[in-house]
């Protein structure tokens, strides 16, 4: 680390561990960059492993069918053999400006100084929306979102919501899961109707018009009393796990604070990739000029072109073009 003032000392530090910030961190190790990657999730993968990680993706290139926590699992190890520094659950907050880096500090208190900055930070902050009760469970059974399947085998999981996610969720953990249950307040779903489909065909029950009214365990929870809205009845379930997948709200939050351009929720970068701020590039879903299209696939394409026009930043001798990375191997 050499400098005992921060926490970590880097060439480039990404905001954002989605896909282009995946990607963006492959490329600086590439460039033989040190490079850390923050985000305020505790997980890599941004929106693909907050809302889609069962969803078949079909546009990515050089992947015909890929399942969304697949192509994040093969973004971690294409960078893992340049050991970045995975800053999960930190959120990026406050910046000051040094003569030649840049201090960065999250919400959660860590230093981070990094010649430059490539923030590929998506939509802004996952804030999930919560559940109206049972809050205290969070971490011991109850999560917003499912980052390993495996974790779910043989227990009895509520699911609560009529999204998407909530369905997607129910139907990846129902071949392993003892038993799903998928409560909603009402009895209209907004996920895809092939999925409700899929999830009425299961074993998973579903139960409508009912909510949860209260969880309970000691160490880990233990039973989840549901209420009917209309009834008033009560039941009583076992269950080890609840998902409340009822969606996220997201926003850039701090980085409105950091003099970048910002045109509605966008941050404004020019052909290289250069927000304009020094030291600042941006990548990704985040990013604004005309003619913009958000997908992975785009992505990709910017954060190469942003780490590539950031080597000169980091070092005057660096050339723009890396070279090609077919030029690096044995075979
Ligand atoms: C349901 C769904 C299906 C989709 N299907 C497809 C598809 O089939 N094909 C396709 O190409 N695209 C698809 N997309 C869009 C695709 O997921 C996005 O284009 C892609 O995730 C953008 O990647 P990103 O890395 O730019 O940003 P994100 O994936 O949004 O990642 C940004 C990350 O930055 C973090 N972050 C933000 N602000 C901060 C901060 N201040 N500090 C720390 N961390 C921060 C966030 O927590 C997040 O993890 C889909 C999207 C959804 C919601």
């Amino acid at each position: 680390m050499g400098d005992t003032s921060v926490d970590h000392s880097v060439d480039m530090l990404i905001v954002g561990a989605g896909p282009a910030g995946l990607f963006g961190a492959y490329y600086a190790g590439f460039r033989g960059m040190s490079v850390a990657l923050m985000d305020s999730l505790p997980e890599p993968g941004g929106q693909v492993t907050a809302m889609y990680p069962e969803k078949v993706i079909y546009d990515v290139a050089g992947f015909p069918a890929v399942r969304g926590r697949e192509l994040v699992n093969a973004l971690v190890e294409q960078v893992a053999p340049f050991n970045p520094t995975y800053l999960l659950d930190q959120q990026a907050a406050e910046i000051e400006h040094e003569p030649d880096a840049v201090l960065v500090t999250s919400a959660q208190g860590l230093k981070v100084r990094a010649k430059v900055i490539v923030i590929t930070g998506g939509l802004g902050t996952f804030t999930p929306r919560p559940l109206p009760t049972g809050i205290e469970h969070l971490g011991r059974g109850l999560v917003y979102f499912v980052p390993r399947l495996d974790d779910y085998r043989g227990l009895d999981v509520v699911v609560v919501g009529g999204g998407d996610s909530a369905f997607d969720w129910a139907l990846a953990l129902e071949p392993l899961a003892k038993s799903v249950t998928v409560v909603h307040r009402r009895d209209k779903f907004r996920a895809h109707q092939h999925t409700v489909d899929r999830v009425h065909a299961s074993s998973c029950e579903v139960l409508t018009f009912t909510e949860v009214a209260t969880i309970s365990g000691d160490e880990r929870i233990e039973k989840v009393e549901l209420v009917h809205s209309k009834t008033g009845e009560r039941q009583v379930r076992e269950a080890q796990a609840v998902v409340a997948a009822l969606g996220f709200t997201a926003d850039l939050g701090p980085l409105t604070r950091w003099g970048l351009n910002i045109d509605k929720r966008h941050i404004v970068v020019d052909t290289t990739m250069y927000t304009g701020v020094e030291r600042i590039f941006a990548a990704g879903d985040i990013t604004e000029y005309p003619g913009k299209v958000r997908l992975i696939a785009t992505g990709f394409g910017e954060v190469a072109t942003a780490v590539n026009n950031a080597a000169p930043v980091i070092d005057p001798t660096a050339k723009v073009f890396p070279g090609h990375s077919s030029d690096d191997g044995t075979v």
